[in-house]
């Protein structure tokens, strides 16, 4: 087992990472507050991994809550499922919540941890590739908007995230590719040497070979931790996390969530971004068609939705309510080279609509 540490003073709290953790009780025990312990999953996740992650936690008085599956559920309406058995069932301030899944669960279980009597523990078990290296660390948490992704919602640390390797077997291939999004977009950001080794790995991780995903899982904990410690609530560096996602998320709403994962998003939403980055001169076509080979071999979408599916105008639209623009300014994440991005809004207007029109 590797353990990782996010460092936010006396908030600070470890990332465990190895295989067969889930049903360890002795490691979760001490991050448990009081004796009431609710593990939120869904319908796809439970019949797998409820009853073992249950075994963790069977000194204390646990409960389980099963949500239903999918992006079209992170909404308000289906956090209530989560309100109602913790009120329902008398759950007190000193409870812990137990995020059991994707993301979805992930985001939805800690915004609930943060509402629940203005604030309550919880620890992350992330079960999906993309859970594991990016949403499971740094306490972003909330759900959607038909109008806009995570509109709702807030910033609350975990206790500990408990990362099992072995969860990754059950995956389906085209979920462990969306997760490949988050981890090239590491490399993509902030660590060259780390896009080098993806070029030379991929196709291992995505042959599931365990020491690759370990490593690639451990380095980007490594790269999120790190800035996360910088600037917990994005005041400046964390939003280079945001590398793809003002065009990805306008994807994933305007074709309705769920049928673009939201790593596809940032897979075709990063590569519109190194588009206009190459349009300002900074990446050259060598750089554009490296990155472009990577997501390709990684089974990820690299061109957006067609003109007919998704005009520029709706592109537009959903991007000027992200939560980076500033008085009326959409700033976007882009790239001044492999490894270095850099968040902006001092651009020409026409290199955006030029990108939305070029590259489709
Ligand atoms: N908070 C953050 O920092 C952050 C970061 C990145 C993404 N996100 C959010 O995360 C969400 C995407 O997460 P995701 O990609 O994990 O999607 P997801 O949570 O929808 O999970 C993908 C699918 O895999 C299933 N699944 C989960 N674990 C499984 C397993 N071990 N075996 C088989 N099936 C399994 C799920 O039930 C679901 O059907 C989006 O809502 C996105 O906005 C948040
Ligand atoms: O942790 C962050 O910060 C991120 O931006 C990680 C992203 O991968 C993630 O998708 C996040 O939810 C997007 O942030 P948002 O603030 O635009 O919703
Ligand atoms: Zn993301």
């Amino acid at each position: 087992m590797k353990t990782l540490q996010v460092e936010l003073g006396d908030r600070s709290y470890p990332i465990f990472i190895g295989q067969g953790l889930m049903g360890n009780a002795e490691l979760v025990k001490p991050y448990v507050k009081g004796q009431q312990v609710l593990i939120v999953t869904n319908t796809t996740v439970a019949p797998l991994y409820l009853e073992k992650c249950k075994a963790a936690f069977a000194e204390f008085n646990v409960k389980s809550v099963v949500l239903p599956d999918g992006e079209n559920y992170k909404t308000l309406e289906t956090l209530n499922l989560v309100f109602d058995e913790l009120i329902g069932q008398r759950f007190d301030r000193s409870c812990t919540l137990v995020a059991l899944g994707g993301g979805v669960i992930g985001d939805m279980t800690g915004f609930a941890a943060a509402a629940f009597q203005r604030g309550v523990n919880f620890i992350q078990m992330p079960t999906t590739l993309l859970s594991q290296v990016d949403s499971s660390v740094g306490g972003k948490t909330g759900v959607n908007h038909p109008l806009g992704k995570n509109m709702i919602g807030a910033f609350h640390q975990p206790e500990c995230v408990v990362i099992d390797t072995e969860t990754l077997n059950t995956l389906e291939d085209r979920q462990l590719s969306a997760g490949l999004a988050e981890v090239i977009k590491y490399g993509l950001i902030q660590d060259p040497e780390f896009f080098e080794w993806l070029e030379a790995n991929i196709e291992k991780m995505l042959n599931r070979e365990p020491e690759a995903l370990s490593f690639a899982i451990e380095r980007s904990c490594q790269d999120k931790a790190d800035i996360v410690a910088k600037d917990e609530k994005e005041a400046g560096m964390r939003a280079l996390f945001n590398l793809g996602h003002t065009f990805g998320h306008a994807i994933e709403a305007g074709m309705g969530y769920g049928n673009w994962l939201h790593g596809e998003g940032v897979s075709a939403g990063s590569m519109q971004a190194v588009y206009m980055s190459k349009l300002l001169g900074n990446l050259t076509q060598e750089d554009e068609t490296r990155i472009q080979a990577l997501f390709e071999r990684a089974k990820l979408p690299v061109l957006p939705p067609s003109v007919d599916e998704m005009s520029n105008d709706k592109f537009l639209d959903l991007m000027a309510g992200d939560k980076k623009v500033q008085a009326g300014t959409v700033r976007l994440v882009l790239l001044k080279s492999i490894g270095k991005a850099y968040v902006t809004g001092d651009y020409p207007q026409e290199f955006l609509e030029q990108t939305l029109t070029n590259w489709r």
